[in-house]
């Protein structure tokens, strides 16, 4: 061979090697759009699909794809990357095959393909991800932490964070009020508060004490340990916050990393490694090159995987170290007022056992690892691989310790922020709506027990429970118990209840879920092939016209029993499932009870003690990014005033 055979034949072959993918995935793409030919939608590019009108619709995704329905219809079909969807905007349609189908899709985002497997137990073992058997497993191992029993347990904890907020923030109403009275500037921020970071620290709290008995909220975690937030982590609520946090060289504590995951998880946060996602073939080459030199973005990501482990692995190893010496993996077994028992709850997968038995707060962990030891006991595997997707009732009978993390993992991300989004959501549609939040304050004021200062002991048991916060969190009911926003009491804030279901369909933080067809099925009318992608779009269905009266005005009467003064029947929805901010079927949010007891005690703990209007400066419309959850860009700000009756008790 010549030297200039050999100065063009290596480059030559250097594009043949590179072009042979694009070729691969070409002919790929004109076999899937053989299979989706007959749906509408809009004409995908070769390589990235639809992706560009995606990424550059000025009303990002969710103004895409309204775009997309006005012009195609309740039945569409698209392509991001490889990936193809079929997208079901019909109502009955959405809903009857979230009914019908056992299995999310599995979550398609460029940053997660391209972070290695080690990072990612929870996108295939977590329960959000799992399938099949191995889901209907996981989902009867989690279900006695929502069990009855198991929600009056939380009552203690829930209301205790929600106190501590509503102490917090009235304080610092009443310092603005006194330095607005001393004729200090009007608008000192001491008297603004940025709604999603404040909500984000009660959520963690209580999804952390909740689950594992661990508080999120202390500075080992991350947080503030509980002193007054100037809006520390609303200025991380942007991922342009976050990567300069990153590049300053920020320590990432699991308060960022938390944030940091589901902002590296929107469609906008591109890494310049996102092409490679349209090629799938090179993607297991592409991932180990990117994993070698991260631009900022995907750094950030596995960065904030990292921290997620790490947590959950000490979580489990700080779990098994405190209970080894007492009942192995069991989980303690609350009782109906909160407190605790160490006798065995290995009734977890039984639903004939979740309606009465439960487990007390800081458990979780241990219905998971006692699940395993009595699968173990049945007979089952022992096998330890996690290397494969999927699963089946053999891996649920041997959870391995990846599989327990994936759940800890999942536990934390599912909890945290699609509550802390839905109340900030609520607390900015009552700050633009004087007369809902008017009524709302009426409501609150005849039924929640007074918003006491705690006593000294209190405080001091308090102290030491954060000192022990493993040992019974949520179990001093009792000894709040003649102030304790009870279950009973919340059973009766039925306004709350219609704002808050008001609040969830407007902006719902879960904007889709997806399904995926297990064999080949007719959806209105067009034949859709096994194997397909379904896009159910909670956010759409929830304002269509068809179904919803006045649909983008907010009217909490629509919610409100029939026989409640003030309710609004003409203005309820024209279908009977057409509200569906936890989903529905069997896939339906496992913690929908949970959220919805934590935001109305939080909700209405905050509305005896502060009064609030939208800030100077918060943008009206609200801002949305919907990425993998639907948030509000930049925060909602609120100008906070003291409530007088209440803030003269407290402060006396
Ligand atoms: C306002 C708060 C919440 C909203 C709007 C929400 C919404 C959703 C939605 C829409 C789904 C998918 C349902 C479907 O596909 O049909 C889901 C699933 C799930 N949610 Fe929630 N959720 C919330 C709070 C929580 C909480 C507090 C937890 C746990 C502590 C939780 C844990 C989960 C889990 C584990 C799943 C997957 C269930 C499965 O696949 O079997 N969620 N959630």
């Amino acid at each position: 061979m010549t030297l200039l055979q050999l100065l063009l034949g290596v480059p030559l072959a250097l594009l043949g090697v590179l072009a042979l993918p694009v070729v691969i995935t070409l002919v790929q793409e004109l076999i899937t759009k053989r299979k989706y030919r007959h749906i509408p939608g809009p004409k995908p590019r070769p390589i990235s699909g639809n992706l560009g009108e995606f990424l550059t619709s000025p009303g990002g995704l969710l103004g895409c794809l309204e775009g997309w329905i006005k012009r195609y219809g309740d039945l569409i079909t698209f392509r991001l990357g490889s990936r193809q969807f079929v997208l079901v905007a019909d109502p009955d349609a959405a809903r009857n095959v979230m009914v019908r189908l056992p299995n999310h899709a599995q979550m398609s985002n460029p940053n997660m393909h391209l972070t290695k497997w080690d990072l990612r137990s929870m996108d295939v073992w977590g329960l959000l991800m799992a399938r099949d058997d191995y889901w209907r497993g996981l989902r009867a191992a989690w279900q006695p932490a929502f069990s009855p029993t198991s929600l009056r347990g939380y009552q203690a904890l829930m209301d205790r964070e929600a106190v501590a907020l509503a102490g917090r923030l009235r304080r610092q109403a009443a310092a603005a009020a006194a330095a607005e009275a001393g004729g200090a500037n009007k608008e000192a921020a001491v008297g603004e508060m940025e709604v999603l970071s404040e909500m984000s620290r009660v959520t963690l709290a209580v999804v952390g004490t909740a689950a594992y008995g661990v508080d999120f909220n202390s500075p080992e975690y991350g947080g503030s340990g509980g002193s007054a937030s100037s809006g520390s982590l609303g200025a991380t609520l942007s991922l342009a916050a976050s990567l300069e946090a990153f590049k300053s060289g920020r320590r990432p504590s699991l308060v960022s990393a938390c944030n940091d995951f589901f902002r590296t998880m929107s469609p906008s946060a591109r890494s310049s490694w996102s092409w490679a996602v349209a090629l799938p073939c090179l993607l297991p080459a592409i991932r180990h090159v990117a994993a070698l030199a991260p631009d900022p973005v995907l750094a950030l990501h596995i960065q904030s995987r990292r921290v997620l482990r790490q947590v959950s692995t000490k979580l489990i190893t700080a779990w098994r170290d405190s209970h080894t010496s007492t009942s192995s993996a069991a989980p303690a077994a609350a009782t109906a007022n909160g407190s605790s028992s160490s006798s065995n709850n290995n009734d977890g997968g039984s639903s004939s056992s979740t309606s009465t038995t439960g487990v007390a707060p800081g458990s979780f962990l241990g219905l998971m690892l006692a699940a395993r030891d009595r699968s173990r006991k049945e007979g089952g595997s022992s096998s330890t691989s996690t290397s494969s997707g999927g699963g089946s009732s053999k891996d649920t009978a041997s959870l391995t310790d990846s599989q327990i993390e994936a759940q800890v993992q999942t536990f934390l991300l599912a909890g945290f922020e699609t509550t802390a989004n839905a109340l900030t959501f609520a607390v900015y549609l009552l700050a633009s709506h004087p007369e809902a939040a008017a009524r709302l304050r009426a409501e609150v004021d005849a039924h929640l027990p007074p918003l006491l200062p705690p006593t000294p002991q209190q405080q001091q048991q308090q102290q030491q429970q954060q000192q022990q916060p493993e040992d019974g969190n949520g179990g001093d009911g009792q000894q709040r118990s003649s102030e304790l926003l009870t279950l009973e009491i919340l059973d009766k804030l039925v306004y709350t209840e219609a704002v808050l279901n008001e609040a969830l369909r407007l902006f719902p933080p879960a904007h889709a879920t997806t399904r995926e067809t297990d064999k080949d099925m007719t959806i209105q009318g067009y034949h859709i092939p096994a194997g397909t992608t379904l896009w159910l779009p909670i956010a759409h269905l929830h304002v269509r016209d068809s179904v919803w009266p006045e649909p983008q005005a907010f009217r909490p009467e629509r919610f409100l029993p029939p026989d409640a003064p003030g309710a609004a029947p003409h203005l309820a929805p024209r279908h009977a499932h057409a509200h569906l901010p936890f989903g529905s079927g069997p896939r339906m949010c496992i913690g929908w009870r949970f959220a919805m007891q934590e935001a109305k005690m939080v909700l209405s703990r905050l509305v005896q003690a502060v009064d609030f209007e939208l800030a100077p400066g918060q943008a009206t419309p609200l801002d949305c990014v919907a990425g993998l959850t639907l948030a509000p860009r930049h925060g909602v700000w609120v100008r906070l005033r003291p409530r007088g009756a209440v803030a003269a008790a407290v402060e006396a």
